[in-house]
């Protein structure tokens, strides 16, 4: 097991990906100085060599933490996900390891709602195309195809936080809007849950996509549900590019059964700014396509940068987890002149019996005791009254099943 008590002016940060600025102001008003920020992300080799001394690391959409990655990660402890996906990151194998993943579920909401109905407007205008032939020095001015947002119908498939702040939008511009979640919800103002995909395809103008990336989304429109769409809709993705069979969303737009879509994610994505972006959609005039910037404005990723940075400063200093995406989520209290040990273990029977076995055996006394498992992980934080030493600590770490073990505050560490 790896060794985890931290002393602060020893802990790690890694931020990948041009994570915001004010997260590193954060951790540096923490008392968090050793980071390191990089403006992109790594790949797997490069991944692997620089994650073996990092206690804590930060990412966005673009770096892959799989099982291979989190194998050599020997010292992390946290991870933050600058963004709202997680599928980037393999939750299983960090949750086996004790090591805690966040995420920033709200903060780049609003810049991708606004951001899908600026294209459902400029989409309905037929606007890429009539720029696209002004640039060549064409005059593209007709009314063929162009409509109007208002009366218009918008089927949002994801009714969940973004999906519901681009309904208060939508409807405040005229659009009626219907919704299909596989959740029943409450819909904002006068939008209304329809009971089936196939029906809001066959009942929009506009189709918007709001999943996540899951094993249940994955290639969710195909082939068979384009066809369920009215001829002449438009179509936007701006969820997650496994979500649509791009060589069938392709063929539609070519064939003219759309009208238009609007493609922010993709099946492949360029790993960075330099590398050259392959798509069957590029060079069709009717489709905006944009390099995952749904979620790119200044705004949301400076609060993200606060949001994700709190959370893993919180972590780290005193063990609190609430909102994490994979680990038992325990709200603690502050605990002033006491000392804090984070017992991290698989949720078998026993293990909190062999803990409090080990303290009392070190005469250590229980002030406060906090556990929260779930169907994988326990996780019990313990406030001590008095300094454990080393001893006591090596103990701890030899309880059968333990995950990771980390002392806050203790006279060898404060
Ligand atoms: N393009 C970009 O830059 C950004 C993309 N995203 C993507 O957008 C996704 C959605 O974000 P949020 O609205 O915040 O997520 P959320 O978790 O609040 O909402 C997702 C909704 O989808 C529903 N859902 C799940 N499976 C479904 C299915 N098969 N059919 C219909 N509905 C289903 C859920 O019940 C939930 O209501 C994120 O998971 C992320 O992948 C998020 C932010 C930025
Ligand atoms: O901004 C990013 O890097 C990713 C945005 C995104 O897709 C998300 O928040 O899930």
């Amino acid at each position: 097991m790896a060794k985890t008590s931290l002393e602060k002016g020893k802990i790690k940060i890694l931020l990948l990906e041009g994570v915001h600025q004010t997260a590193v102001d954060n951790f540096h008003n923490a008392g968090y100085h050793n980071i390191e920020h990089l403006p992109t992300s790594l790949d797997e080799e490069a991944l692997i060599e620089k994650i073996r001394d990092v206690h804590f690391i930060g990412i966005r959409s673009r770096t892959q933490l799989n099982e291979r990655v989190f194998a050599a990660a020997e010292k992390l402890v946290g991870v933050g996900c600058f963004c709202i996906g997680t599928n980037q990151v393999d939750l299983q194998a960090a949750l086996k390891r004790g090591i805690a993943v966040f995420n920033a579920p709200y903060s780049n909401t609003r810049s991708v709602a606004e951001l899908v109905l600026a294209e459902a407007i400029m989409l309905l205008r037929g606007i890429p195309e009539k720029s696209a032939r002004a640039h060549q020095g064409g005059w593209l001015k007709s009314a063929k195809n162009s409509h109007e947002a208002r009366g218009k119908t918008l089927g949002i498939v994801g009714y969940g936080n973004i999906g519901a702040q681009l309904s208060v939008l939508a409807e405040s511009m005229g659009f009626n809007v219907i919704y299909y979640d596989v959740v029943t919800k409450l819909g904002m103002g006068n939008a209304n849950q329809v009971g089936s995909l196939e029906e809001l395809l066959g009942r929009s103008d506009v189709i918007s996509l709001h999943v996540p990336d899951l094993s249940s989304t994955r290639w969710l429109i195909g082939e068979k549900e384009i066809a369920a769409m009215k001829p002449g809709a438009v179509f936007i993705n701006a969820s997650r590019g496994s979500v649509v069979v791009i060589d069938a969303l392709a063929e539609a737009i070519k064939a003219g059964k759309l009208n238009g879509a609007a493609i922010d994610v993709f099946p492949v994505e360029p790993k960075g700014n330099d590398e050259e972006f392959e798509s069957p959609l590029r060079g069709l005039e009717n489709v905006i396509l944009t390099p995952h910037i749904g979620g790119s404005t200044l705004e949301a990723q400076e609060n993200i940068g606060i949001e994700v940075s709190e959370k893993l400063i919180t972590y780290s200093d005193n063990g609190t987890t609430v909102t994490s995406v994979n680990f038992p989520e325990v709200a603690l209290p502050a605990h002033p002149d006491k000392h804090r040990l984070l017992h991290i273990h698989d949720n078998v029977p026993g293990v909190l019996s062999q803990i409090n076995r080990v303290l009392s055996e070190n005469d250590i006394n229980i002030s406060g005791q906090y556990l929260q498992t779930n169907d994988k992980v326990g996780y019990v934080v313990i406030d001590v009254d008095k300094a454990y030493g080393p001893p006591a600590l090596e103990a701890l770490k030899q309880v059968d099943h333990t995950l990771k073990l980390r002392a806050l505050y203790s006279s060898q560490n404060s």
